[in-house]
């Protein structure tokens, strides 16, 4: 970003209250703004999460009484529980519909400041892909992700493979799977750690078929055997929409265990729980089945509160 137009964004925010947040390495610029007066344009968010003139993040999430925005208004409607709404933003400005690790950033930040408490039943937070509960647990929280789908169900069931993915200094295009969680995954499976370590993410890979809006990309490589004492391991790397390569990206953890499992069939039958380790830690997946046959998602790990400080 232009140093001049990043300092005269940042003028514009003088006063902001924020507080540093990270969850497996994926960091967040969070403030709060209950009332939802802040113009929170691209400008302003390349500013604040810009790593050598602004406080620098993966994204910005803005918290806001869900009463207060026109999404947030149709949330509380039918879940009049879910009191704030979690406006997640990418680094580049753009909107994402949800993050795994930024909502269990988010229910600390509010816990932190006292927003509010953990109800019994777990704190319910909006967002753009629905009202997700968020409870804590041994290693943090843990959230309801709610159900996962494959993107392009036809080809993902008959063939288990449905794009390919091109990755810089590659000449070769790998199957892939996409999954959405509310927002949009391609996941890649590599076959060992020293081909994970060595993909250069400093470029946006190249997806065929890319879905509408953009896709997030992981790369993953199962634990040989992939199971142990009940528990699935894999290890992960990703390539953000709207940002690079981040140390975590739990939206993708989830996916990434999706796709691995439909390809690993009835070896991964046999899991109580998956183990997802990524640059900036380890994250935990399970799965439950709701009453109506909807299998979700359930991601664990930690939130952490880094630092706070006023712009300006
Ligand atoms: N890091 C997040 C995902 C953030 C949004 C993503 N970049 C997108 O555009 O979909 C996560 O933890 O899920």
């Amino acid at each position: 970003m232009d140093p001049q137009e990043a300092a005269a964004q940042l003028l514009s925010l003088t006063g902001l209250a924020f507080s540093k947040m990270h969850a497996t390495g994926n960091d967040f610029v969070v403030f709060e703004d209950a009332a939802g007066d802040r113009d929170l344009s691209p400008e302003r968010v390349r500013a604040l999460c810009d790593r050598h003139l602004g406080i620098g993040g993966d994204g910005v999430i803005r918290a806001v009484r869900s009463e207060h925005l026109v999404e947030g208004r149709e949330l509380l409607a039918q879940d009049p529980g879910a009191e704030w709404f979690m406006d997640y933003r990418n680094a580049d400005g753009s909107i994402a519909e949800m993050c795994g690790n930024g909502v269990r950033a988010y229910a600390h930040f509010l816990l932190s400041q006292g927003l509010t408490q953990m109800p019994a039943q777990g704190l319910r937070v909006a967002t753009r892909a629905g009202v997700k509960v968020v409870r804590s647990s041994g290693d943090g929280y843990s959230v309801d992700m709610g159900p996962w789908a494959f993107i392009y169900p036809e080809r993902a069931q008959a063939e288990a493979m449905d794009s390919a993915v091109t990755t810089q200094g590659e000449g070769i295009a790998r199957p892939s799977l996409s999954v959405t969680m509310g927002n949009p995954h391609t996941v890649v499976a590599l076959p060992d750690a020293a081909e994970l370590a060595e993909l250069d993410l400093t470029a946006q890979p190249v997806v065929e078929p890319l879905p509408a809006n953009g896709v997030n990309i992981e790369y993953v490589v199962p634990a040989e055997p992939l199971v142990q004492d009940r528990i699935a391991a894999i290890s992960m790397r990703v390539h953000e929409r709207g940002v690079g390569e981040t140390l975590s990206c739990g939206t993708g953890i989830c996916a990434a265990v999706v796709a691995t499992r439909h390809w690993a069939g009835n070896a991964g039958d046999a899991a109580q729980a998956w183990a997802v380790s990524v640059p900036g830690g380890v994250c935990g997946v399970r799965f439950e089945t709701r009453p109506d046959g909807a299998e979700h998602v359930i991601l664990s790990g930690p939130a952490v509160r880094v630092a706070g400080g006023v712009l300006g």
